[in-house]
């Protein structure tokens, strides 16, 4: 069992970093706390695999500390780490029995063979491999082998956590949302922490209490799937969560508001005041497409726009509509009329977000939740 601490850790492959450019992971504290189940999302090249290859110890990091349960591990190699990481492609030894595979890690360690036995058989049936445990790995099937795999971590009774990356890119799509059940249900029952490693934002919903957004080499948000969803803390998160992501407009500072070309989006005072302290002319608006209002008629104080397609996805529509020259995508319920040609629209002040150098401008009253800080 462990709490994993990442505190003031950095990586550069390089091996002379001169710009904050040259760093796979730049400079982050981060705690995963013990028993949760957790996912690290971002695109491609952002990190991820970098960042779970250092807490699993199969990489150094440039700077900063990993610490198990408050103990500082950075020297300890990976397999005294007691961390168990499932790869995108399954690691099995194909010439053994599954029952051999997951004796393997067990019989390693010098275990009686009555132990080995019992847990290979209970491990066996929580995967549902029971039935194969005489067949040899070679015959059976990707999701058969990336089983085997998780069953090679769970196995061991002194795993502290189980690394994931990306453990389901091999396996057949209507296959995928059985294992990520399994997956749960294995979190549920065995109280270990899991850090699940996907670009696939359904995946790390379904899977993750709480979700770690990456991009750039940083984690730029820490919530659960409504929070990410809900109040986006960087641009980016706007962007990659949802479906279609959030519509961000560049805009510039006016006295009564932020602007973008002739259209005028005005503020509350607060939000007013606090972008009145802000020099950078990096601001942008954000707007979910679910948060758009759409009018019926003409409105007073709505925008108009020109209707230039629309999307019917069976129980929710996607409409593209152009505003002074910004495309956006709003999306309506099945039973709602979709406008023709013309559309009045407003954005609601507790769905407008607004972004000053990507970062959210967070006006609202803290709520009392747990700071994720070392
Ligand atoms: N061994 C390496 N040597 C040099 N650069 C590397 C190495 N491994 C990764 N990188 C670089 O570090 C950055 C982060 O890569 P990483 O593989 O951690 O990202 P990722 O989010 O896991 O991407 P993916 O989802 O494609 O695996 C990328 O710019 C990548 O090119």
């Amino acid at each position: 069992m462990a709490e994993i601490r990442l505190k003031s850790l950095a990586h550069s492959y390089k091996s002379k970093p001169t710009s904050p450019d040259d760093y796979a992971i730049r400079e982050m504290n981060h705690v995963w706390h013990q028993g949760g189940a957790y996912a690290l999302l971002g695109p491609s090249g952002c990190g991820k695999s970098t960042l779970l290859n250092i807490i699993s110890g199969l990489l150094a990091p440039s700077n900063g500390d990993v610490l198990f349960d408050g103990k500082k591990v950075n020297d300890i190699p990976p397999e005294e780490r007691n961390i168990a990481q499932v790869f995108q492609f399954p690691v099995v030894y194909d010439s053994m029995t599954v029952f051999d595979n997951l004796a393997f890690p067990l019989r390693n360690m010098k275990i009686s063979e009555d132990k080995v036995h019992s847990r290979v058989i209970e491990i066996a049936a929580v995967l549902e491999l029971s039935d194969l445990l005489k067949n040899k790995a070679k015959n059976l099937t990707a999701d058969e082998k990336q089983k085997v795999s998780m069953g090679r971590g769970l196995v061991r009774s002194d795993v502290s956590a189980i690394l994931f990356d990306e453990p389901l890119t091999v396996i057949d799509p209507h296959l995928k949302w059985k294992l990520r059940r399994k997956l749960k249900q294995i979190h549920e029952q065995f109280n270990i922490t899991m850090v699940y490693v996907t670009h696939d934002q359904l995946e790390a919903s379904t899977f993750a209490d709480k979700i770690a957004v990456m991009y750039g080499g940083q984690i730029v948000q820490f919530g659960t799937p409504r929070e990410l969803f809900e109040k986006p803390n960087h641009a980016f998160v706007g962007y990659f969560i949802g479906s279609p992501g959030m519509n961000l407009i560049e805009v510039k500072k006016t006295k009564s508001g932020l602007k973008f070309n002739n259209t005028l989006v005005s503020l509350n005072p607060e939000m007013q005041v606090a972008l009145d302290r802000v020099s950078t002319s990096n601001i942008k608006i954000g707007i979910r497409p679910e948060f758009v209002h759409v009018w019926d008629d003409k409105a007073e104080g709505a925008f108009e726009c020109d209707v230039l397609h629309t999307e019917d996805l069976g129980t929710y529509k996607i409409i593209t509509m152009k505003l002074d020259g910004e495309v956006l995508k709003v999306r309506i319920h099945e039973d709602r009329a979709v406008p023709t040609k013309k559309a009045y629209i407003s954005f609601p002040e507790q769905w407008l977000k607004v972004y000053v150098d990507e970062y959210l401008v967070d006006i609202e009253e803290p709520e009392d939740e747990e700071k994720e800080t070392v």
